[in-house]
């Protein structure tokens, strides 16, 4: 059982007259981590969104061919929302839901725990934790059930360079382990960094997807070299 691949045709979303997403034609599919680039109010979060299935389309079509899309798939929101109750409370929650046994849930609690390196404030308030800490708390609480595919929509904006490298660390593992993950960043380097491929979305559309190598170091669209030299896109 599989919830890829998933296929947009045509999607466009609409809000306040405007079209902010679309049309877009595209099937995710494949493995590995794809990274989504492009400016600031490109649509990037309203694509991620479509692609999750939270957002109504105006036109177009989103197909989930896969099975079962709801309990494999999860989204980290560029602002983590974190439950007001204990760090363990969090990472507790989705396993509960799952109805995972209390041994399998304790022993999967203490491994996140140790992989966000949270495991001496397991039983701190979530809400008292630092942006870095609850950034990593909902990466962890979102891959904690092993989900087949993750989107995470900017999930280093505004974190040290510590943190930032303890969630890339986080992300590469987990895209080695077999999750498929799909993130927005404006980060080039961060790209860089992470993507086995790259798409570009510019006003709504995407206007290059490519393997990585090809897309950061010999892009076909003038767009992309324009947006890797650092020139502003309209
Ligand atoms: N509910 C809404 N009503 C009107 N406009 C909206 C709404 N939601 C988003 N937009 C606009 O749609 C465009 C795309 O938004 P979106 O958040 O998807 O872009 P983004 O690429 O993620 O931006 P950023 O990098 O700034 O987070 C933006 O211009 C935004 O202002």
């Amino acid at each position: 059982m599989s919830v890829l691949p998933i296929t947009l045709r045509d999607a466009c979303v609409r809000r306040g007259g405007h079209v902010i997403l679309g049309p877009v034609s595209l099937t995710l599919a494949g493995r590995g981590l794809t990274v989504l680039m492009g400016p600031n109010g490109a649509g990037k979060t309203t694509l991620l969104k479509v692609l999750h299935g939270i957002v109504r389309l105006s036109a177009g079509t989103v197909s989930h061919d896969g099975d079962d899309a709801r309990g494999a798939q999860a989204f980290v929101f560029q602002t983590p929302i974190v439950l007001r109750r204990s760090v363990a409370a969090n990472l507790a929650y989705p396993l509960k839901l799952q109805r995972r046994s209390r041994a399998e849930r304790a022993e999967r609690i203490r491994d996140w725990a140790a992989r966000i390196r949270l495991e001496d404030h397991l039983d701190q308030p979530a809400g008292r934790l630092s942006g870095g800490e609850r950034q990593k708390l909902a990466i962890a609480r979102a891959m904690i059930r092993d989900p087949e595919l993750v989107f995470l929509d900017e999930p280093t904006s505004n974190l040290d360079g510590r943190s930032t490298r303890e969630i890339e660390d986080l992300l590469k593992a987990a895209r080695d382990a077999g999750t498929r993950i799909v993130m927005s960043t404006h980060d080039i380097a961060q790209g860089r960094r992470l993507a086995d491929d790259a798409w570009l979305l510019v006003n709504g559309q995407i206007r290059e997807t490519a393997p990585a190598p090809q897309f950061f170091d010999q892009p076909a669209q003038p767009e992309t070299r324009a947006y890797l030299r650092g020139d502003i896109l309209e």
